[in-house]
């Protein structure tokens, strides 16, 4: 079964066209990247694929269901790019602000918490107000309150950005671990070697689909040795 279905889709921002026929899925047990340059439509189809951005034309199903749908939005883990924290509150607060709003029953919702904050590596740093918390700690929150309510997808839009390259091996390290228990990410990044780690590829590019395919794959039908120099080359020959 595809964890995610999207068809055809096409989006504009008035005379703008930011999608234009955007075909992929995601299966269950993937880790499956998002990668194209800055306004190339990546935040525009994650927006969709949670219910959060109206599509013009196509469709996106998660679950099998259409978006959006409240039900299904439970059981998706979602990382905004910018961090939608409440900054008066101190990072256990937040936490357990949406532990109760994701319906976390009463019993689990310490453990799960201190469980969360363990993986991003802030469980020292759970008493103070998020104001004081750096650019860094914020994603780390942010990640931490996707995964808090133990969701069968993540949808993590760059995640990683502020964040150091041990703790971001960590993440990876744990993102793998999350994938074999046979949950789905679709993770935006621009780093890439973090694409390097992802099982699919999607390559967007002008709101268009590049290409799709797994990172050792792509190298060979492009018959390059990096992600990055696929969309060099493109450009180059767009010229
Ligand atoms: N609400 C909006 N109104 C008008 N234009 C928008 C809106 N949201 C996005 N856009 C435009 O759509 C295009 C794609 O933006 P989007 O944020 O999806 O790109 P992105 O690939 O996520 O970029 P980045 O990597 O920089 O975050 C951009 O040209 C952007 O200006």
């Amino acid at each position: 079964m595809d964890v995610i279905q999207i068809n055809d889709v096409g989006k504009s921002f008035g005379k703008t066209e930011v999608l234009h026929d955007v075909s992929f899925q995601i299966k269950k047990g993937e880790i499956v990247g998002l990668i194209g340059p800055s306004g190339s439509g990546k935040t525009t189809l994650v927006k969709a694929i949670i219910g959060m951005e109206k599509v013009d034309s196509g469709n996106v199903s998660v679950f099998d269901k259409g978006m959006p749908n409240r039900e299904i939005l439970s059981r998706i883990g979602y990382m905004a790019q910018s961090d939608a924290l409440y900054l008066e509150l101190s990072a256990e607060q937040q936490m357990m602000f949406f532990a109760k709003l994701y319906k976390v029953p009463k019993n689990e919702r310490k453990e799960r918490i201190l469980a969360a904050m363990k993986l991003v590596d802030l469980e020292k740093e759970m008493k103070k107000r998020v104001m004081n918390y750096s650019g860094g700690m914020k994603r780390r929150l942010s990640l931490a309150m996707a995964l808090l309510q133990n969701p069968d997808l993540l949808v993590l839009d760059e995640p990683t950005v502020g964040i150091d390259p041990r703790l971001r091996k960590e993440i990876w390290g744990e993102l793998t671990s999350l994938k074999e228990q046979g949950k789905s990410i679709l993770v935006t990044t621009h780093v890439m070697d973090e694409a390097e780690r992802c099982d699919r590829l999607v390559l967007l590019l002008d709101g268009t689909v590049l290409a799709s395919g797994s990172p050792s794959e792509l190298k060979e039908r492009f018959q390059t040795d990096s992600i990055e120099a696929i969309f060099l080359q493109k450009k180059g020959s767009e010229g």
